[in-house]
């Protein structure tokens, strides 16, 4: 359940005031989602999403999120645009919390993602480098090597109550990854958490993408890497290189690979494995008793991760 921030009428009434939105039809909480509190807007002039910030979101962060929605919706990519108050502002307050309005898109995340599906965010994956190229802010990934490092300390002595030995593999996979993380793939702006709950589709077509508060700057090729771990798994944890045949080819179709990328890939996917496995982690072991938000399985991303410490080359995935 994510509305964590009921909003009385009244405070949103004086809210909209602020923008040519019209007036409030009906505002309804949204149950998906976990980090923010989210509201299905409908005013009389259209429909939209209200987003109040949680405590995970950093406010400094927010021009970054917000300016790249607005820069990569003005190039035509499918994604949420803040919507601008009458002060030409699109950040303002509400319940004491920072809050916007932005578009709604059509469609539904896909349950089950095919093949179609694959393909189709392998080439919206690369639309969205291509067009954030230009974006002029830069935010550095907090998920990164240095970030894994605080979420090591922060988890390891408690990860065997998850899995026996998972508090040697993260310490071990970190030590590696130090070691041999790439450091010279070309750079901008990426998603970081385009999961399939981040992707709409309408009559099996890719119609937008949401929930920018990852984005950052990193390798463009480490955004790919995401997108294997989150689509290309099967439900009974085998790896389907179909689909990540089919997803790299039309990412390439729309922004060439050059061969240090494709080089790089297993050792991406390693790292963006570990990404999850320790954020599921920390919030596995720190999540208060009773809370509404179920926490995700970290094991689903330690079997990921091993399955990637197999993986000698890109030939593993189908891919060079
Ligand atoms: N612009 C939008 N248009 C239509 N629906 C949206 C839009 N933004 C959010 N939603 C709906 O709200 C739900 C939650 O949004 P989102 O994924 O951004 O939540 P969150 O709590 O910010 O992030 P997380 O998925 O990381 O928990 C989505 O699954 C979708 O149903
Ligand atoms: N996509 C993340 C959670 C939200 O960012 C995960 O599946 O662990």
């Amino acid at each position: 359940m994510a509305v964590y921030t009921e909003v009385p009428d009244g405070e949103l009434n004086t809210f909209l005031a602020q923008y040519d939105l019209g007036n409030v039809v009906a505002c309804k909480g949204i149950a998906e989602g976990v980090e923010n509190s989210n509201y299905l807007l409908r005013t009389t002039l259209g429909t939209y999403i209200l987003t109040l910030y949680e405590k995970r979101v950093a406010r400094e962060d927010l021009p970054f999120f917000l300016g790249l929605m607005e820069h990569l919706a003005a190039k035509g990519l499918s994604c949420p645009t803040p919507i601008h108050a009458r002060d030409g502002q699109t950040l303002h307050e509400l319940c004491g919390r920072p809050a916007v309005i932005v578009s709604f898109l059509e469609g539904m995340w896909p349950r089950r993602p095919t093949e179609r599906h694959c393909q189709q965010l392998g080439a919206a994956l690369a639309d969205l480098h291509l067009k954030g190229r230009d974006f002029t802010l830069s935010r550095a990934n907090a998920l990164s090597l240095a970030g894994w490092q605080k979420l090591v300390e922060a988890t390891k002595d408690r990860a065997d109550e998850v899995e026996p030995g998972l508090g040697k593999v993260i310490v071990d996979e970190l030590a590696f990854l130090n070691a041999h993380w790439p450091k010279d793939l070309e750079i901008g702006v990426i998603h970081a958490d385009l999961f399939p709950d981040n992707v709409f589709f309408l009559n099996d077509r890719l119609s937008g993408l949401i929930d920018f508060y990852f984005a950052c700057t990193d390798f463009l090729a480490y955004d790919l890497a995401v997108c294997l771990n989150a689509w290309c798994f099967e439900p009974d944890h085998s790896f389907n290189i179909t689909k990540a045949r089919l997803m790299v080819q039309a990412y390439q179709s729309v922004r060439p690979v050059p061969s240090v990328e494709t080089a790089a890939l297993p050792l991406l996917c390693r790292g963006s494995a570990l990404r999850f496995l320790l954020t599921r982690l920390y919030d596995w072991l720190n999540h208060p008793p009773g809370a509404f938000v179920k926490p995700k399985d970290p094991r689903e991303y330690l079997r990921k991760l091993r399955f990637h410490q197999g993986a000698a080359s890109a030939g593993a995935y189908g891919i060079g």
